[in-house]
């Protein structure tokens, strides 16, 4: 493993159930303060990967058959998932599960309850957050359950920070947002980058946007990574955006992704 990565995962094979493929040879590394896409179609094998890196896949009863996942050198499958998120590695899981009945507010100070955090540190804690989304300092009193789609999104992601990751990950964070709010969520997940020095994991199907902020980018098609690169040089190549990205600019269609 190289010094700098943060995160390596090697030649990675997953079933679930016993029986269906959904990983078949999947590899990527994140260098320490850097920002990596997993790009892919709907079903390719994204969400598979992010659960591997944080070891949630034996409670959907999947397994890891081959290769693995090293986090900051530690093999990721001898530890639970709490201690992953003490060690650092926190994952906002698909669909930005808030409790929503609680507010705003208690949403994210759950966040913070894990690491055992006294109140000082998580007032401290909770005003950064608001410094990163002033929206949701607006709504800190409003029951999570009847906040937007994009403040549940911000709320998730600010309940994760609050457990100080040094490695976020986030599954599809655009999904069912509109796109201004989700160029919000993405150039605040780069200022969080860049100011904070945090490393960030994000599988995402809306490519364009992903590569606009990100660093690196591994594209998984069926189970296997297919590409992998800088996303500046992968967010000029035309035909990477043709095969791989789903931004075909003319309709001849050769085994288009699935939206
Ligand atoms: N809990 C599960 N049990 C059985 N099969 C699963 C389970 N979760 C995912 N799969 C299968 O594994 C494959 C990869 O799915 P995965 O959710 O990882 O893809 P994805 O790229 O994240 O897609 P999406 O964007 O729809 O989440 C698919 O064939 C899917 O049907």
């Amino acid at each position: 493993m190289s010094g700098n990565s943060i995160l390596e995962v090697t030649d990675l094979a997953v079933i679930y159930n016993h029986a269906i493929g959904a990983l078949h040879g999947v590899s990527f590394s994140l260098e320490r303060g850097k920002v990596l896409a997993l790009l892919g179609a709907n079903g390719a094998g994204k969400s598979t990967a992010l659960k591997a890196v944080s070891n949630l896949l034996p409670a959907e009863r999947g397994q890891v058959t081959a290769g693995r996942v090293l986090f900051d050198g530690l093999d990721v499958s001898r530890s639970s998932p709490s201690e992953l998120v003490r060690a650092g590695l926190v994952q906002v899981l698909e669909g930005r599960h808030c409790f929503r009945s609680l507010t705003v507010e208690e949403n994210l100070i759950s966040g913070g309850l894990g690491r055992g955090s006294s109140r000082a540190e998580i007032a401290g804690d909770l005003e950064e957050v608001y410094a990163h989304f002033p929206r949701l300092k607006q709504k800190r009193g409003t029951l999570s359950g009847l906040t937007s789609g994009g403040e549940q999104q911000m709320t998730a992601i600010g309940r994760a920070l609050m457990s100080r990751p040094r490695l976020l990950v986030l599954d599809e964070p655009s999904m069912g947002l509109a796109p201004l709010v989700v160029q919000d969520i993405f150039r605040t997940l780069r200022r969080l980058n860049r100011e904070n020095g945090l490393s960030i994991l994000v599988a995402e199907q809306n490519s364009a946007t992903a590569l606009a902020y990100t660093d690196q980018a591994t594209v998984i098609e069926n189970g296997i990574d297919v590409l992998s690169g800088d996303a500046a040089d992968l967010r000029r190549r035309d035909d990477v955006k043709a095969f791989y990205l789903g931004q075909r600019p003319t309709p001849v269609v050769v085994n288009p992704p699935i939206h």
